[in-house]
């Protein structure tokens, strides 16, 4: 990081968050405790490895946040008026996170020991400081919700995944069990898909996995609960349903695929393909894990019996 000639421009630096509101004869006064430097493109500003002491506020450029990793996606890209290190800045330890240029960057900075004199002459500008400290909470919360949510759908059929199915049975079944309401489960696994890859290609593979999942969703109410829960398996919990209204659900399901006998595809037409579908009702106190081993052996049942059927 270089030293930087900046020429210092009142109107632009009121713009910024840090001093907005702060009157214009105690700007002048704190930016003494400022210097400007310039950072190159690819230049790390902060990293989790380097203690800070500075407060960065960049005038002009753009910074990218990365969390855990510089090989992991950014989190956020700071922008002109924005601040950066300000966590450490104050508590005076490490950075979370990495702070990186992504273009040829002017940024002003400040060191903590100004901060006591900061504190005395503007606490506006400190009021400033702790919004921008809660903007960041705020973002790390967001960050957390939107990853959580990733962790729990499926890449490519956008399903949610085996780890969501453990949470939401948690919650229906003691949902269905507290209102002695049934609860099935229906567990659905492609036909004959290895020879389905090997014929048309793994892709074509995929895109059947995602009309599966497509037809299947978009029968289901809202309170129903869908995941795929291996290759080529998926998972439907029906809360509020016995076993004689979950196998007219299933079958319908069932014949809803069976009727599509081709379909458009980024690959070109290809064939449909048919579901075997295992049913079993929960019983008082039962597991997951022994819901779905009825669900699986009624599942296996289907297969024996020439598949495209339903048991349970
Ligand atoms: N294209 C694609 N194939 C997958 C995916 N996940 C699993 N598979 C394939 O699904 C096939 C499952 O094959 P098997 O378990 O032998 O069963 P099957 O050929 O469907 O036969 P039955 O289940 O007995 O009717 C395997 O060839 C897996 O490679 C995926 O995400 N995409």
């Amino acid at each position: 990081m270089k030293n930087a000639h900046w020429q210092q421009d009142l109107q632009q630096i009121s713009r910024l968050r840090l001093f907005q509101n702060v009157a214009a004869s105690s700007i002048d006064q704190l930016l003494r405790e400022f210097r400007a430097c310039e950072l190159e493109t690819g230049e790390v500003l902060l990293s989790p490895f380097n203690r800070n002491q500075y407060l960065y506020l960049l005038l002009d450029g753009e910074l990218k946040v990365y969390l855990g990793s510089l090989e992991n996606q950014p989190v956020s890209t700071l922008l002109s008026g924005e601040c950066a290190g300000e966590i450490s800045f104050i508590d005076n330890d490490h950075p979370s996170a990495y702070v990186v240029a992504s273009q040829p960057s002017l940024v002003l900075r400040l060191h903590r020991e100004s901060l006591v004199k900061l504190f005395n002459q503007s606490p506006q500008l400190m009021q400033n400081l702790l919004e921008l400290l809660c903007d960041r909470v705020r973002q790390g919360n967001r960050i957390i919700l939107d990853s959580e949510q990733n962790a729990n759908v499926d890449t490519l059929t956008g399903c949610f995944n085996r780890r969501w199915l453990e949470h939401v049975f948690e919650r229906e079944s003691t949902r269905c069990a507290f209102n002695d309401q049934p609860l099935c489960m229906l567990m659905l696994d492609v036909d004959h898909f290895k020879p389905y890859n090997d014929q048309h290609g793994h892709l074509a593979g995929d895109y059947a996995l995602c009309l599966v999942a497509h037809t299947l969703r978009n029968q289901l109410r809202p309170k129903d609960s869908m995941a795929r829960y291996g290759g080529e398996e998926f998972v439907i919990l029906l809360p509020e349903i016995d076993e004689v209204e979950g196998r007219s659900i299933g079958e319908r399901l069932r014949q809803s695929l069976e009727q599509v006998s081709s379909f458009y595809s980024p690959v070109g037409v290809l064939p449909g393909v048919t579901v075997s579908i295992g049913l079993a009702q929960m019983q008082p106190k039962d597991s997951l894990e022994a819901l779905i081993a009825r669900a699986d052996s009624a599942l296996y049942s289907a297969k024996q019996q020439g598949r495209n059927r339903l048991v349970g």
